[in-house]
């Protein structure tokens, strides 16, 4: 049985979600990111490390075209999810971001009830028939995001005055009520305290059950304790990516020992 279930989740996670291939950045004349070749899989959480500066943002972004919304910016290449290019004409970047939902590093809820902010998305996307339906992924997603108990008597209160710990597990409710199949989350804890931070990444590792996370973060601690996979990005080149294990026992190129040791960064 034990063996059975260890077959099963290593197939699982060979599937690939995200294919990136000869992805280039640009903000104007800068060259932000160099020739980034990746395949994110399918139910694994992905770790985006690196110094600051060197892309980790940049190229997180362009997984579900966040970066078509600053002007200067230019994404080339090729990024396919589940083998279609998400930079296809045809490919509405609203519907592609309720399937690629993000959170980011500050937690930003909307002006509006702890019940309306995870209720906005199936809303707009007309993913749901009936205010039963609502309530119900309201509270499926609030449960997900283990937010729940602490919010089921005050749905009706402001998001906003939630702790911070709470607006960001809002947030990740938020997210996750639109059914995404990868979650993207730009140092989703910088802003949290110790406990809070526990909280999410216990939270990550649960999400990964059902789909591919991907967390760009400053901390090596955290990208051993939740990823599976890591990738090294330095000077906007993507140094090295494998099992987060390898990277961090064993690294194949000098520029991420020497990173991981603390010489750069
Ligand atoms: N909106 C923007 N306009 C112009 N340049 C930008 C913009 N966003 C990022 N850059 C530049 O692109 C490069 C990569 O930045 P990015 O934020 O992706 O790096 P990062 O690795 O995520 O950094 P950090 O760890 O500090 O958040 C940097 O040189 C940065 O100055």
């Amino acid at each position: 049985m034990n063996d059975m279930r260890l077959m099963e989740r290593s197939a699982m996670t060979n599937d690939v979600k995200i294919s990136a291939s000869q992805v280039q950045v640009f903000y104007g004349e800068s060259h932000a990111i160099k020739d980034v070749n990746v395949d994110i899989l399918d139910k694994t959480v992905t770790a985006f490390i690196g110094p600051s500066g060197c892309g980790k943002s940049t190229f997180l972004r362009c997984l579900n075209r966040m970066n078509d919304t600053i002007d200067i910016c230019r994404v080339e290449g090729r990024i396919t999810l589940d083998g279609e290019d998400i930079y296809d004409r045809e490919v509405d970047p609203v519907q592609l971001r309720a399937r690629v939902g993000m959170v980011f590093q500050k937690p930003n809820p909307f002006p509006k009830s702890i019940y309306d902010n995870v209720a906005y998305g199936p809303k707009i996307h007309g993913q749901v028939r009936s205010r039963d339906e609502l309530d119900e992924v309201v509270e499926k997603s609030l449960r997900r995001a283990a937010l729940w108990d602490e919010v089921k008597d005050r749905l009706s209160a402001p998001g906003t005055g939630l702790s911070g710990g709470q607006q960001q597990r809002l947030c990740i409710a938020r997210a996750v009520a639109t059914s995404p199949e990868v979650l993207l989350m730009d140092e989703p804890c910088s802003a949290l305290d110790p406990i809070a931070t526990a909280q999410v990444e216990e939270l990550i590792d649960e999400l990964r059950e059902q789909f591919s996370v991907v967390i760009v973060t400053h901390s090596m601690q955290q990208a051993a304790r939740v990823s599976q996979r890591t990738a090294f990005f330095h000077l906007g080149n993507l140094v090295e990516y494998g099992e987060t294990g390898q990277i961090f026992t064993n690294p194949g190129d000098p520029r991420t020992e020497s990173y991981i040791t603390g010489r750069i960064g």
